[in-house]
């Protein structure tokens, strides 16, 4: 692919530009089969919109662009922790990378016209998280959107990680979305000390719903005017939240938003945390299409 193309697809932009907010860099792809934004920080996709379709994700009209503190909003990675710090939960939540600057590592236009974006992040070990690890995110942006994780323990001791694509999907009206696909499946809730119960019947969102789906099916729907439909490949948890009023009056950047999404995150957290060995690399995938 010639560097001229590479500049027509892809335009370097930053969030004074797009948002009026300055503070973050930020890649802007435009094809014929998509929109899409991400963020340097965090290999993170801030915006997503196949052509003549609904977007895919929500950003939060409150969102701040601020060097070192998640965006809320699109799909912030979570790792290597996965909510709070177990070992000490003063460390900050949803593990280190997503305040990070990763780097760009590949570009390439495929065949069919999707682009494809490859970011890295290395992490050298330190009193956060000690093992040193490399961490790939390969974004495939056509009319769906594929996502691919490479993760390799590059310690020299065992070593957890747990870790999840923290999707904020778009939606009218919070309070109407289904969550079908977890049915029967047994869940930790967050709101309610993590003890464990049972989904009866389609996910739905009256209030603050904070679930941990473990060993969960590798399919979701989530019925909602223009449904959403998301795969996975060796992400065997699925974690559902949504704060409702209440919580999220106290969430600056969401506030009286909260209607307006829900998370449906894929990972492998809680009984599916990864452990790797020194040299062990893992890997999964998450497809996601509206
Ligand atoms: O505000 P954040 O640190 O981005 O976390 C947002 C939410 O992430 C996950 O969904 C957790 O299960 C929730 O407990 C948490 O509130």
């Amino acid at each position: 692919m010639s560097d001229q193309k590479q500049t027509d697809l892809i335009h370097y932009t930053d969030s004074g530009a797009l948002y009026g907010k300055p503070g973050l860099d930020l890649l802007l792809v435009e094809t014929l089969h998509c929109r899409a934004v991400i963020a340097k920080q965090g290999a993170q996709l801030l915006e997503f919109r196949a052509s003549n379709r609904e977007p895919l994700l929500w950003l939060s009209p409150k969102a701040l662009f601020e060097p070192g503190k998640s965006v809320r909003g699109g799909i912030p990675l979570c790792l290597p922790w996965f909510g709070d710090n177990r070992v000490d939960p003063t460390r900050p939540k949803h593990g280190l990378v997503r305040a990070k600057t990763w780097e760009l590592a590949g570009v390439k236009e495929l065949p069919r016209g999707e682009i494809e974006l490859v970011f890295t992040y290395c992490h050298g070990g330190n009193a956060l998280f000690s093992t040193a690890f490399l961490c790939e995110v390969t974004m495939i942006l056509g009319r769906e959107l594929d996502l691919q994780l490479r993760l390799e323990n590059r310690g020299d001791e065992s070593a957890e990680f747990s870790w999840a694509w923290h999707t904020y999907y778009a939606v009218d009206d919070v309070r109407e979305v289904e969550v079908r696909g977890l049915e029967n499946c047994e869940f930790l809730d967050k709101t309610r000390g993590l003890r464990r119960f049972t989904q009866e019947g389609v996910l739905t969102f009256p209030g603050e719903v904070d679930r941990v789906f473990e060993n969960a099916p590798a399919q979701q729907q989530i019925a909602t005017r223009a449904p959403i439909e998301s795969h996975s490949e060796n992400c065997h948890s699925v974690i559902a939240w949504n704060p409702g009023a209440e919580l999220a009056a106290t969430l600056a950047d969401v506030g009286e938003h909260y209607r307006e999404y829900v998370c449906v995150e894929h990972g492998n957290a809680f009984a599916n945390s990864w452990q790797l060995a020194p040299g062990e690399m893992a890997s999964a995938a998450l497809r996601l299409a509206r």
